[in-house]
């Protein structure tokens, strides 16, 4: 499977988002990796002083405890850019999210199965309808066997990332213990795109390509080196020695 190395905007200086998504590019970027998150800080205020008669208790759940961007961030950059934009949605309701982000110009769609058990499937048929790669997302402590049935569906997700660590912050260390998981779907899989996002860096990045990820996400690593284009360069090297070699098999 080809290298894909996707940085990861969260890391990036938001104020100047369209420079720095042209930089990585340049840098050698395949994709730029957008992180929507629709924070829970304000479900607490919500769960303690609306009454439960005006919302649903699924109104008031969020998925991750960190607030982000949202379509119109995407409608932005999409002006300044042609790059694949590889958003990643660490939302409750990811179906909401389809039209607008397929109006605003997302390429890929990536939702979470843990937000999805019900309604997966009119999910991908939406994103498909609009125009965007389908793809799932499994937390850490969702097994993997979880996202099998959206893999085998007749009308499949595309991609399939495994989180390496607890979604919600950039910066977090990597957890290896993942690796098991990308192991099995990329024997099971050998033609799937396996995408690992968390801690990444120059000393992880040869567990998760030897394991079989081929997409690679990382924020810090990337935007917090002095020469990022030779961060980019290093995932390079390793995805595709380790994709020549089949490693995974040994
Ligand atoms: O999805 C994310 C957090 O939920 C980020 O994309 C991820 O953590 C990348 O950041 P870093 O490389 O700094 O760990």
């Amino acid at each position: 499977m080809e290298a894909k190395i996707a940085p990861s905007m969260l890391s990036s200086d938001f104020s100047n988002l369209a420079s720095e998504a042209h930089y990585m590019l340049q840098c050698g970027a395949d994709w730029l990796h957008m992180d929507i998150m629709d924070g829970y800080v304000t479900m607490l205020f919500f769960a303690f002083t609306i009454p439960s008669c005006f919302c649903s208790m699924n109104d008031m759940m969020h998925f991750v405890p960190n607030l982000t961007i949202g379509a119109p961030v995407i409608q932005s950059l999409r002006k300044h850019t042609t790059a694949y934009l590889d958003c990643h949605l660490m939302v409750t309701n990811p179906l909401d999210y389809v039209e607008p982000f397929g109006k605003a110009g997302a390429s890929g769609f990536t939702f979470h199965i843990e937000a999805s058990k019900d309604n997966w499937k009119e999910i991908i048929r939406r994103v498909k309808a609009a125009g965007m790669r389908p793809g799932v997302s499994l937390k850490p402590g969702t097994s993997v066997d979880e996202v099998y049935p959206l893999i085998e569906d007749e009308e499949p997700v595309q991609i399939v990332l495994v989180m390496t660590v607890e979604p919600g912050f950039g910066g977090q260390k990597f957890m290896p213990e993942m690796m098991d998981k990308v192991r099995t779907l990329r024997k099971k899989y050998p033609s799937l795109d396996i995408e690992v996002d968390g801690g990444l860096g120059p000393s992880t990045i040869e567990l998760a390509a030897s394991s079989g990820a081929n997409c690679i996400v990382a924020g810090s690593s990337i935007f917090g080196a002095k020469e990022p284009a030779e961060v980019i360069s290093i995932f390079r090297k390793s995805v595709e020695g380790a994709q020549q070699n089949k490693q995974w098999q040994r």
